[in-house]
């Protein structure tokens, strides 16, 4: 008797799970504020759908899960999206006149990286971490950084996940990605330390030295300088402008080096101006070089930013062709799908710097550092450390790349930045001195 009132009573809460999940399948296929919408069905009955869009090409505005609207139509972007340097471009160049000449084979990526590190941490927290000293320039860390994004990307799907994680107790974070985790935790330990000592410091004593002072002296309110949200501030700051501006220089390289008749044009443009090629001219003379810029600005577009989609929410509602998006709606697009928009971009995948010349209304295109008000910060550093480093590298080197093609740079994975056939060895070049 017991056991027939349990099993009714199990069979009961079950059918009304059963008809509740019938319920809000109707109501968000037919009264949803995003019911008109077009989009598949599964992606408004649920999240799940959301999973698998990446690989489903559609467009230019569907749903993709029950709260979400993406566009793609690099038309509309405007409508929702609201001495150190130097310093680490010659100790790196010092290391490929070191590496030059001998027949060693050098993954570029991994050293372009070790540069972008050394200069974010120099730049924002006054420590030199000295990834370019190191014989492999820390390969390690470009292995577990992709590993951890590539885990991220996942967290996304399951934030439960990312909140689980970080709950974890150290030393099982340390069984599963041993070497990522101790260098984070040690990097965290110094900036905690760093940013709890900036903060015991009265305000204004050190002006300005790093990040923290800055912040810590700024009008900000309180609970936006407790020291866990600079820490937090801190992993932003390494995320967004190390792996970004590494992957930019990386691909103009392999441009650049693929493509002779190019790479004669700018070293000629870049000559003009640095005829002594051991001393890099300033940056605000390498930006006013036409063809330089035009190299840059193509490098920049096809290393492809963050392959991520980055959804805005408006509080108002927005206008979409015929539509109308109700408000608090998150829409997203995807900055790789307006990049590589061949009604734009003819032949999208070509590295044509000319376009950039012939065309300046692109620029309206040009959406490599996001738009609106969540932005990229870090571009001036970017554009600094780009141009800077092209033109030193160039004016002493030449790389003859090894067994690196197309396939070694081309996205593969959306692994929240782009990522390349996890087979590939990289981009990788025997180094000449000019
Ligand atoms: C070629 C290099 C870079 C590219 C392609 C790039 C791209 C982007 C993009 C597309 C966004 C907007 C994300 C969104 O819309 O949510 C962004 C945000 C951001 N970037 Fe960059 N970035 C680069 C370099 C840097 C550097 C060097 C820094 C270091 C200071 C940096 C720091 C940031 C920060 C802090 C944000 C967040 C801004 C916010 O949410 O308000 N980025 N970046």
């Amino acid at each position: 008797m017991a056991l027939l009132d349990i099993q009714s009573t199990l069979f009961a809460v079950f059918a009304a799970w059963l008809i509740c999940c019938i319920l809000e399948g109707i109501r968000r296929l037919y009264f949803h504020p995003l019911s008109k919408f077009p989009g598949p069905k599964l992606a408004a009955l649920t999240l799940w759908y959301e999973f698998y869009y990446d690989i489903i090409e559609r467009g230019p505005i569907i749903r993709i899960n029950p709260h979400e609207l993406h566009i793609r139509d690099p038309a509309s972007f405007d409508h929702y999206a609201g001495g150190k340097r130097e310093k680490y471009i010659e100790k790196l160049c010092s290391r490929f006149e070191e590496l030059a000449g001998t027949g060693e084979v050098v993954p570029l990526d991994v050293a372009f990286l070790a540069l972008t590190m050394d200069v974010i941490c120099a730049f924002f927290f006054g420590e030199d971490r000295g990834h370019l000293d190191k014989p492999d320039f820390e390969l390690l860390w470009k292995e577990k950084l992709r590993g951890a994004l590539q885990t991220a990307a996942l967290g996304r799907m399951f934030p439960v996940l990312t909140t689980t994680m970080l709950r974890l107790p150290h030393w099982l974070w340390k069984v599963t990605n041993a070497y990522y985790v101790s260098y984070m935790f040690s990097l965290q330990a110094g900036i905690r330390k760093q940013v709890a000592a900036v903060l015991n410091e009265s305000r204004g004593s050190t002006p300005g030295r790093t990040i923290f002072h800055m912040l810590r002296d700024s009008d900000l309110p309180p609970e936006e300088k407790s020291i866990s949200r600079l820490c937090e501030e801190a992993n932003v700051l390494i995320g967004a402008g190390s792996e970004t501006s590494a992957k930019a220089l990386t691909h103009t390289i392999f441009y650049l080096s693929s493509n002779p008749e190019i790479l004669r044009r700018l070293r000629e443009e870049i000559t003009a101006v640095m005829p002594d090629a051991s001393a890099i001219p300033c940056w605000s003379v390498l930006e006013q070089l036409p063809y330089f810029t035009a190299v840059v600005t193509e490098g920049l577009r096809l290393s492809y930013s963050i392959t991520t989609r980055l959804p805005r929410v408006a509080n108002e509602p927005l206008i979409y062709n015929d539509w109308v998006i109700p408000p608090r709606t998150p829409v997203s697009e995807t900055l790789y799908s307006v990049l590589v928009d061949p009604a734009v971009f003819p032949e999208p995948k070509v590295f044509n710097p000319e376009r950039w010349l012939e065309h300046p209304e692109l620029s309206g295109y040009f959406v490599v550092f996001g738009r609106g008000s969540r932005s990229c910060v870090g571009l001036n550093l970017a554009y600094a450390e780009l141009y800077l480093a092209v033109a030193a590298l160039i004016r002493r080197f030449d790389f003859e790349l090894f067994e690196t093609t197309i396939k070694d740079i081309e996205v593969k994975h959306d692994f929240f930045v782009p990522n390349a056939d996890l087979a590939s060895k990289g981009v990788r070049a025997r180094i000449r001195k000019l």
